[in-house]
């Protein structure tokens, strides 16, 4: 008999690669003759994450009976931001919105014993480390990540609760200082914590955040973050990054509400999650701070328990219209200033791949990149599109693809940007769902408009100057950039012929939505993609600057 492949998960209408599936008249799961011979249809599931590793964070913590935070807020974290979270549990906790009433730790030989249990078996990325009652517990992990090495250690160095409980003692701050951190690469105590790592030196401003950071470096980790939240008198929740050489304060707005327990949890997990991605570190620590940030201003008037810190909404995504698969990120016109369109004739000319022309690219400052390849076939140019996702997602730039929705869809990239005489942008946002980015190249008023009403998010217009790469396209000059600008309430980026030579003259028109200006020869019709991308990026704020 045929087997029947089992049905696919519900999923919204327009969001996915499924429904486009479901639409084809070929998909019919099961029913057809030929897949008595056939080896079963694989399940339809969102285009690529077949093919896809899944990043897998394991965390080694403490259960928090009420779920705020601990192991329930780790693997809830993980979760939203689409990693695979596996659990060591250290100790179990009697906890509620009240605080902690009493503690089980889970004896050490048998944390050592689940350690082995997911690392002999699992490809972990990355460790993240919350609650560990012993200093027995920190050298059983230690031993388990000398036999078992993984990416990164993320160590959130939980010592007291929020409602001043004590959940680690001063016995394991030695173990702490002196086996964990060494191998860590991020240590992110709040202030509490980095008080008492110092030997209770007393933290109230930023510069003394700052000097506490130092002072953990110097411990070994790669970086360290402390984090404000707990910072009295502060309209915003400010965390400072160190990384031995630099900081970067992390501002942002402190949301008022009782709903914070587990904000330390979380916002460590949310770490591990980007590194496991592939991120940089500055990146994880931006995705995780915004992550926690929208989580408490999207929970803050839940009501669970009736103590004074209570838990808040990691999936609070789900809840919102805007809700889409994999990624977190709104679209931001801000991505739009310098905007880098490869060519696969100008890759093949200085003997790059499309891959290399994309890192280069990014490395000199691209805010945005579209892959443009018109003459690359179809599996050459996806397996491609794949590799440059990666890379565009672990340093936080949006990949777009041009015309092609297909390979949009199967590499998972941030959108498409299509031309008059490609697919209906609103056909494009019915395919691709309400999370994607959708650029259309508009001339006239009337195409802006057009653009509007069918979802696009952003206008490409030109061409502003004459250009060689692309055949037969008429050049607006400033005053059609002018009137498609003012015609339309979408952001736009300014394209065609733009070089050094001119793009200060394009920001200089200074229309609210120009946004920016997109380059393919500029930059990749030259020697060295970075130097011409950073070279360029520097004339565009000075001309922002003066205008
Ligand atoms: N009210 C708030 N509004 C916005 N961000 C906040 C707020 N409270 C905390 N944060 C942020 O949450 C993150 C976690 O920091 P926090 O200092 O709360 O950790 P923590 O004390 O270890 O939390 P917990 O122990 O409850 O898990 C930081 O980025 C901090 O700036
Ligand atoms: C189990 C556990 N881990 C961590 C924290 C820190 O918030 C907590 N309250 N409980
Ligand atoms: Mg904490």
């Amino acid at each position: 008999m045929a087997s029947v492949p089992p049905l696919p998960p519900y999923r919204p209408r327009h969001s996915d690669a499924a429904a486009l599936l479901f639409r084809s008249p070929s998909f019919s799961p099961g029913v057809s003759p030929a897949s008595a011979t056939r080896p079963p249809r694989r399940f339809p599931v969102v285009a690529s994450a077949r093919d896809m590793p899944w990043p897998h964070v394991l965390t080694v913590a403490g259960s928090d009976s009420g779920a705020g935070a601990g192991i329930q807020a780790d693997i809830k974290a993980c979760a939203a931001l689409g990693a695979y979270c596996s659990s060591v549990i250290t100790a179990v906790t009697a906890q509620n919105t009240v605080g902690v009433q009493g503690v089980h730790a889970v004896p050490e030989e048998f944390v050592g014993e689940q350690l082995r249990s997911v690392l002999s078996d699992m490809s972990v990325d990355v460790v993240k480390t919350g609650m560990l009652p012993s200093a027995g517990v920190v050298k059983v992990l230690c031993e388990s990540l000398r036999k078992f090495p993984v990416k990164a250690l993320v160590v959130d160095p939980v010592m007291v609760s929020t409602s001043g409980d004590t959940l680690s003692g001063p016995s394991t701050l030695a173990t702490y200082r002196d086996e964990l951190f060494s191998v860590a690469d991020i240590v992110t105590p709040n202030v509490k914590e980095a008080s008492k790592l110092l030997g209770d030196v007393s933290l109230h401003t930023i510069s003394d955040m700052r000097n506490a950071a130092e002072s953990i470096y110097k411990l070994g980790p790669k970086y360290v973050l402390v984090k404000g939240g707990d910072m009295p008198d502060s309209s915003d929740a400010i965390d400072v990054l160190f990384d031995g050489k630099e900081f970067t304060e992390l501002r942002g707005p402190r949301i008022k509400t009782r709903n914070t327990h587990g904000t330390g949890c979380t916002l460590a997990s949310c770490i591990a999650a980007e590194l496991a991605k592939g991120a940089t570190m500055l990146h994880a620590v931006q995705v995780a701070k915004k992550f926690v940030e929208s989580a408490l201003y999207h929970s803050k008037d839940l009501v669970i328990g009736n103590g004074p810190q209570g838990p808040f909404d990691h999936l609070f995504e789900l809840k919102s219209p805007l809700y889409k698969m994999g990624s977190l990120q709104k679209f931001n016109p801000d991505n739009l200033f310098l905007y880098a369109v490869t060519d696969s004739g100008m890759n093949k000319k200085w003997d790059r791949s499309i891959k290399d022309a994309v890192k280069a690219a990014i490395e000199g400052g691209a805010t945005i990149v579209q892959l443009r390849e018109k003459d690359a076939d179809t599996r050459e140019f996806l397996e491609a599109a794949k590799a440059c996702v990666q890379i565009c997602k672990s340093s936080g730039v949006p990949l777009l693809i041009n015309d092609r929705i297909d390979v949009a869809l199967a590499c998972n990239a941030d959108g498409v940007h299509v031309g008059q005489s490609d697919m209906p942008a609103w056909e494009v946002r019915e395919l691709l769902g309400p999370g994607k980015i959708i650029g259309v190249s508009c001339k006239t008023l009337d195409q802006a408009e057009q653009a509007w009403k069918d979802g696009a998010d952003y206008i490409g217009c030109g061409g502003v100057f004459p250009t060689t790469t692309k055949k037969n396209n008429p050049t607006l000059g400033f005053e059609g950039l002018r009137t498609v600008c003012l015609a339309s309430k979408l952001p736009v980026v300014a394209i065609g012929g733009i070089n050094a030579g001119n793009a200060g003259s394009v920001m200089e028109l200074g229309f609210p939505n120009l946004k920016g200006v997109a380059v393919v020869s500029a930059l990749f019709d030259q020697e060295c993609v970075a130097i011409e991308t950073r070279n360029l990026r520097s004339i565009l704020k000075n001309a922002c600057s003066r205008s």
